[in-house]
């Protein structure tokens, strides 16, 4: 025996209202679509004839709301397969596919005005028919007749009414009523009044009214963008995406943003406000901007909060960012400076970009200036000054060497901030004759100066008791000559020593299963990291040759802690005892000095 399903209203309403919409007043939106809806439906998408006429409960005394309509209207046939139907939408085509022109397509929306009413009162009448009155409740029940005579509508149109149910009575109050309609529909083409007044908030701001200069629109969105965005733009761009129906404009955040974060847009439907926190817009490398915008023909999904993720928002989210990249590529063309004072705040999305994006990546060589060891300059200058980029991709190894790199007049890329590296690595593969070489501790060692014969000679017995104090930090030494001179030791240790070094200290700090599975990724040959002595530093010199052993232990202790700091190592607790050690003994020795 075939049944047909049988619907709980109670229980619909009550899964809309926690899971679908985000708060109650939504119906006001709800209602105000379907009126738009039913003008486009009579009078085509394009009309401005359209009058939605809400009063509210301050307006109507009785405590209900009504919103009025000059649109397409019903029979009553239609009441019964519309209004009374869930489901049931008159907005889409025989294939069951939503109708571009019209903003519903579910056929639930009219639902949404139970989360606060009772019941829905609907008074609706189609050309050349008769008025209908439908009353629909939310335990599930309807009533549908024919107006009574004297109660007929003059025109065609649907008025719908609303009695609050208890605790809902603020949301059909004229405030609220006033509030919510400006808020979803002040940019609608049709005349919308609350309680007699107009709502309407001035031009959209993706519309060029006539007679208005650039300079006047400029100022115009500016302070549309401080009163809903809450900054004063950087700068204004205008977005368009025709295949989407789309036009907008994206305000540049003053500001940093955080990349992690999605950038939340507003997006309006066919004019009407959809979601103030639309996600998905714009690509995720664009989190500098904020925009706004209209669209005809993206998907809204069915809480109607956000855009439907279909290949139409793809392809729109890409339309949309080659607008921002042409205007990047305009900006560096028309005003470096200012591409400048850009970069300076987002550098780190048009970095992310460039990974992706040859363009930029030239805007990025070109413009971006990035820390080298004689000074800030783009990789642009960098090349030309000194033919190959040289770099060191840690950010501790750019301290490290940085000075000493300098002072023998190698010059040395910081590329140990986020993105940089791959930057410098995508420049080499896209321009094939661009050089780019990585800078280590270990190259380090063959440019400093190696001591003559006799002198290493001279100092070889020195050396060997030197290497013994040293060998207790788990350090080897070495003595060099180099620049500057007023250096008197240097601490290298690179990625790879830093890594075997970490791991040896892992190792004696845990149980043996786990100091054996450790053990496997230990190297045989044990690289450490090294102290190099400059011969051409005086002090570095006497340290070297004391006579007193102990002066000698604690004076080298020092020089190796004061390396150590002045490359931004961290100090392991044997360090930090090793710095109190030798700087306490080096102030007892100059006291008792200066006591004898
Ligand atoms: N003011 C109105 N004038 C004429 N017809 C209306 C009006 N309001 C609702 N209807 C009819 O009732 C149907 C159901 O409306 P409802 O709001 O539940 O769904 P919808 O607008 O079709 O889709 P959605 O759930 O996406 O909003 C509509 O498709 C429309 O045919």
């Amino acid at each position: 025996m075939n049944q047909t399903f049988r619907v709980d209203l109670r229980g619909i309403v009550d899964l809309l209202s926690h899971h679908l919409y985000t708060s109650p007043q939504v119906y006001l939106r709800e209602l105000l679509q379907n009126a738009v809806d039913a003008i486009t439906a009579a009078r085509g998408a394009d009309a401005t004839t359209g009058r939605i006429v809400l009063v509210s409960s301050d307006g109507t005394g009785d405590g209900s709301l009504t919103i009025s309509d000059n649109g397409v209207g019903l029979d009553e046939a239609q009441v019964h397969e519309l209004l009374a139907t869930i489901g049931r939408s008159s907005k889409r085509d025989e294939l069951g596919f939503a109708r571009h022109e019209f903003l519903g397509q579910f056929g639930i929306g009219l639902l949404s005005c139970f989360m606060v009413s009772d019941a829905i009162e609907v008074t609706t009448r189609r050309a050349g028919e008769p008025t209908v009155l439908w009353h629909g409740r939310s335990d599930g029940s309807y009533s549908v007749s024919t107006a009574p005579e004297g109660e007929e509508r003059a025109e065609p149109g649907t008025t719908v009414t609303l009695r609050p149910r208890a605790g809902c009575e603020h949301l059909l109050t004229r405030e609220a009523v006033t509030d919510l309609a400006t808020h979803f529909g002040a940019h609608l083409p049709h005349t919308v009044s609350v309680d007699g007044a107009e709502i309407g908030a001035g031009p959209a701001p993706w519309d060029s009214p006539e007679g208005e200069d650039r300079g006047e629109r400029r100022r115009r969105l500016e302070i549309y963008c401080e009163r809903v965005f809450g900054f004063t733009p950087f700068d204004v761009v205008d977005l368009a995406a025709a295949e989407a129906g789309l036009r907008g404009v994206a305000f540049v955040l003053p500001m940093p943003a955080n990349p992690a974060v999605p950038a939340a847009h507003r997006v309006y439907l066919k004019q009407m406000l959809l979601s103030e926190g639309a996600e998905r817009l714009l690509p995720e490398w664009a989190f500098f901007v904020r925009c706004v915008a209209d669209t005809a023909e993206l998907r809204p999904t069915a809480s109607r909060e956000a855009l439907y993720e279909d290949t139409l928002l793809e392809s729109t989210r890409d339309t949309l960012g080659d607008a921002l990249r042409s205007w990047l590529v305009r900006l560096a063309r028309q005003d470096p400076g200012r591409l400048r004072a850009f970069l300076r705040v987002h550098h780190l999305g048009v970095k992310a970009l460039a990974l992706h994006d040859d363009e930029m990546l030239r805007l990025v060589a070109e413009y971006w200036p990035m820390e080298t060891n004689v000074g800030p300059l783009t990789l642009v200058e960098f090349r030309e000054r000194y033919g190959v980029l040289r770099f060191t991709p840690l950010l501790d190894e750019f301290r490290q060497l940085a000075p000493v790199a300098a002072a023998q007049g190698i010059a040395v890329v910081n590329a140990g901030y986020v993105y940089d590296c791959e930057i410098i690595d995508r420049l080499v593969t896209v321009d094939r004759e661009l050089a780019a070489e990585t800078l280590r501790a270990a190259d380090l060692t063959t440019h400093l100066e190696r001591l003559t014969a006799a002198e290493e000679q001279a100092i070889a017995p020195a050396v060997a008791a030197a290497d013994q104090v040293l060998d207790r930090l788990g350090c080897d030494l070495l003595v060099r000559t180099f620049e500057p001179a007023g250096l008197p030791a240097l601490y290298l240790l690179d990625d790879d020593t830093a890594f075997q070094v970490d791991l040896r200290e892992a190792k004696e700090q845990v149980d043996d299963l786990w100091a054996s599975i450790l053990g496997t990724f230990q190297s045989p040959a044990e690289p450490r990291p090294r102290l190099v002595l400059n011969h051409r530093n005086a002090l570095a010199r006497q340290v070297l040759t004391l006579a007193d052993a102990d002066l000698r232990a604690t004076c080298l202790e020092g020089l190796y802690v004061q390396a150590l700091l002045l490359g931004h190592h961290p100090l392991r607790p044997a360090d930090t005892a090793v710095l109190n050690q030798s700087f306490l003994g080096l102030i007892g020795r100059a006291v008792a000095g200066d006591a004898r």
